[in-house]
């Protein structure tokens, strides 16, 4: 299993759980719950995302953050990862908004590219994905947690998450608008994505955004218990009948995914909307000092 220790601001944490050889130490003579919790113990992996300051998808972040869930993926060790920040001020901040302000038409194809290429393996992914969101995640920022099969948020009011892509003068496209139909329903999602709500904690739990809300030092064992839970089950029943469920959504973007493309470049590269993220990116560091 690899072990990436994370590079100056940018880099992954990824360590199957257990003591100095990544496993717990085998223990013959306890009962079950002892041999099953050493057998999930470590098949699942976590992975701690780190992109100083707010974990925002640039496009060497994406870029790793694929090269990394492909590793797990193709690791038969692995039947699940637990994905949570590792970045004191929020889960994640999203799109990075350096990327689709002031570049050219070929650097925003190959930007949504590679989103989309993200978005596909997480929706699709055979392991388990649990997310432990433990800080706030707007717009993109939702990406992680919409494609996993189980959400856990953070008992503080800073934890905020949703859609507010219309707040920022943009559309959620509609790989982003799917997802969270599929986990809120139709009209929860008219609602929630018409009026870019971002929503606290008590209000995200009873929408159905997310599953559990916990207190903030709890989220990491909560997610270690619920993927105990969904480890139970044996994989080839879970993935296929995950494949089931999602395949008719992803589908949806495999089949209009250049269209898609091409409605991003096309959208992105007008002034009004340069303009606006370009204020949106300004106020977001005014609002600092
Ligand atoms: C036809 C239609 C086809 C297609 C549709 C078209 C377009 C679709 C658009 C794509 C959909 C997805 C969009 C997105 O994801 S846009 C990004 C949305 N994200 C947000 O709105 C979050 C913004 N950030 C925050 O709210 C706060 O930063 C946060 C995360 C709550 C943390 O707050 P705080 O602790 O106070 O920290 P700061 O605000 O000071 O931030 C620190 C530092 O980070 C910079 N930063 C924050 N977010 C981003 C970002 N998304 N991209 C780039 N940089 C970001 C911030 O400016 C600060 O920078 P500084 O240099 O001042 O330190």
């Amino acid at each position: 299993m690899p072990h990436l220790p994370p590079a100056q601001g940018l880099g992954f944490r990824m360590r199957p759980s257990g003591g100095k050889s990544g496993r717990p130490a085998a223990r013959s003579v306890h009962g079950v719950s002892e041999v099953s919790a050493s057998w999930w113990w470590w098949s699942q992996a976590p992975l701690q995302l780190k992109n100083l300051p707010v974990n925002s998808f640039s496009l060497e972040f994406l870029t790793e953050l694929i090269i990394n869930l492909e590793k797990l993926e193709n690791d038969k060790t692995f039947r699940g990862i637990i994905i949570t920040s590792d970045c004191p001020k929020a889960f994640s901040a999203g799109v990075d908004l350096r990327e689709i302000c002031g570049k050219n038409p070929a650097h925003y194809t190959e930007y949504w590219k590679v989103l989309q290429d993200l978005w596909l393996r997480l929706y699709l992914s055979n392991l388990v994905l649990i997310s432990a969101i433990n800080g706030p995640c707007a717009a993109g920022g939702c990406l992680i947690p919409l494609t996993s099969d189980y959400r856990i948020l953070a008992d503080n009011p800073k934890c905020l998450i949703g859609l507010n892509e219309t707040r920022l003068g943009i559309s959620a496209p509609f790989w982003f608008k799917d997802p969270l139909v599929n986990i809120i329903g139709h009209r929860a999602s008219e609602h929630a994505l018409q009026l870019g709500l971002l929503f606290p904690p008590a209000e995200a739990l009873q929408v159905g955004i997310v599953d559990k809300v916990v207190p903030k030092d709890q989220v990491q064992s909560t997610a270690l218990s619920v993927m105990t839970q969904w480890l139970a089950i044996p994989d080839h029943a879970r993935q296929l009948t995950k494949n089931m469920i999602r395949k008719p959504t992803a589908d949806l973007l495999v089949k209009h995914r250049d269209t898609d493309i091409q409605n991003f470049v096309s959208f992105i590269s007008r002034d009004s909307i340069q303009k606006s993220l370009q204020m949106y990116l300004a106020k977001l560091k005014q609002n600092k000092d």
